[in-house]
């Protein structure tokens, strides 16, 4: 089974103070883990060191044993902001890194078709991505993630520049598709609701230096995916115990 780890992780930015210390993470297929702190405890640099764009300056990522080198295609990265290339179509976002493989015309509009179907965005390939709106936009971004069929899935506050209602319904999406293809997660977000509400693995970091102070199990995205509405969750008096304590992990307040 497919499995990331980062082992130790140390990293300190051209030998200035650490930023992260010692942390250890593992993701393995059919795992959602989210990562939730205060602003400036280390979660992008985290992920980054996932997706290989960093080294840590000491400690090991590895895929599958084998230590990281660099980025690969079994890890998929989704940023906040779509980074998507405004000259080319939404099929063609989708398809680049198959382009880039050099994948034939018709290969990468099947492979394209097949993802943006799976983000509820089916019969938008031709337009312009220019043309879509912020929502549709993060779809696209996630469908281009999911077009490699990667093992891995690494998003750094995909839902953070949307709207509640849009966030809510791509929070459903994310589920869903993770439900489908099971592949190992990582995802970072600001939003306690949205960490409880996706995530079998929470993780809670702290700054100074950024270390990993919490992990918790929970289940109720698995709730979700069994059919229990996303309403009847978060009001149920569990969901909201559960915020209480993670704010409180969080925020490093005592539990009243
Ligand atoms: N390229 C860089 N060079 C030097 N320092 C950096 C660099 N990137 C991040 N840092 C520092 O590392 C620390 C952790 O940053 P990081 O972005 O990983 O935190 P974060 O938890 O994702 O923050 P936020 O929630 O605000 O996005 C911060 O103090 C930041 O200033």
């Amino acid at each position: 089974m497919p499995h990331l780890a980062l082992e130790s992780v140390s990293l300190r930015y051209d030998g200035g103070a650490p930023v992260l210390s010692n942390v250890s993470l593992d993701i393995a297929s059919g795992e959602f883990v989210v990562v939730v702190g205060r602003s400036g405890c280390g979660k992008t640099s985290l992920l980054n060191l996932a997706a290989g764009f960093l080294h840590p300056t000491s400690g090991r990522v590895l895929v599958d044993d084998r230590p990281v080198a660099g980025p690969g295609a079994e890890r998929a990265v989704v940023f906040q902001n779509d980074a998507l290339f405004p000259w080319l179509s939404t099929a063609e976002n989708v398809a680049f890194a198959a382009r880039l493989a050099g994948a034939s015309a018709a290969e990468r509009r099947l492979q394209a078709d097949r993802a943006l179907e799976i983000v509820g965005l089916a019969g938008l390939g031709d337009r312009p991505v220019w043309q879509l709106s912020g929502g549709q936009r993060q779809r696209v971004g996630l469908a281009r993630a999911l077009a490699a069929e990667p093992d891995f899935l690494l998003m750094d506050e995909p839902l953070g520049a949307l709207d509640a209602m849009t966030r809510e319904t791509l929070q459903d999406l994310l589920l869903q598709t993770w439900g489908r293809n099971r592949a190992g997660t990582l995802l970072i977000t600001h939003g306690v609701e949205e960490a409880l509400y996706l995530a079998t693995q929470i993780i809670v970091m702290a700054p100074g230096p950024g270390r990993i102070i919490r992990r918790l199990d929970v289940d109720f995205g698995r709730r979700r995916l069994a059919g229990e509405s996303a309403r009847s969750i978060k009001a149920s008096p569990a969901f909201v115990e559960a915020r209480e304590d993670l704010l409180d992990s969080i925020f490093e307040r005592e539990a009243a």
